[in-house]
């Protein structure tokens, strides 16, 4: 079972103290990088701090990350090498983003879908393998040309 390295802005507080929680009772060991309150932050320093740690660690973590939309943390997620990350807002999502796209990060709006959708989402992706094969041979393409460029 993968550690959990979980961040969010202060849109998603709320969420991300929730989904720790489910996490949890789930056995799942959870790193909470922040932020730490309601208090008005910039979500990308977040989405560094969890998706930096995830890179450097990509064998043992994963990576979930909520601010109000999801996209301002998937934006910064995808800038920091190694990571492929996905804003998801419906469960058939949440599954393809590991079957087909090995996504390695999570990112949900928590002002766009409600906690027991995050919860639901949260589980699928986490549930779901990657499929391998032709998928695993364009997920590969992907960080070849992440690291060649
Ligand atoms: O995309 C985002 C961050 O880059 C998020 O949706 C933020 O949570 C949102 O922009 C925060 O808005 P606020 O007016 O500062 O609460």
């Amino acid at each position: 079972m993968k550690q959990i390295v979980i961040g969010s802005d202060h849109a998603g507080y709320k969420m991300k103290q929730f989904l720790i929680q489910q996490l949890q009772e789930a056995g799942y060991d959870v790193e909470d990088k922040g932020t730490y309150s309601e208090d008005s932050v910039d979500a990308g320093a977040y989405a560094i701090k969890v998706c930096e740690d995830v890179a450097n660690n990509l064998d043992t973590k994963y990576g979930i990350l909520i601010c109000g939309t999801g996209i301002g943390m998937s934006m910064m997620a995808n800038k920091v090498k190694g990571i492929r990350a996905s804003l998801v807002s419906d469960l058939f999502s949440a599954e393809m983003t590991r079957a087909h796209n090995n996504a390695n990060v999570l990112c949900m709006g928590a002002r766009i879908i409600s906690e027991y959708m995050a919860w639901e989402f949260t589980k699928v992706w986490l549930s779901t393998e990657h499929l391998g094969g032709k998928y695993a041979k364009r997920v590969e393409a992907m960080m070849n040309y992440e690291k060649n460029r």
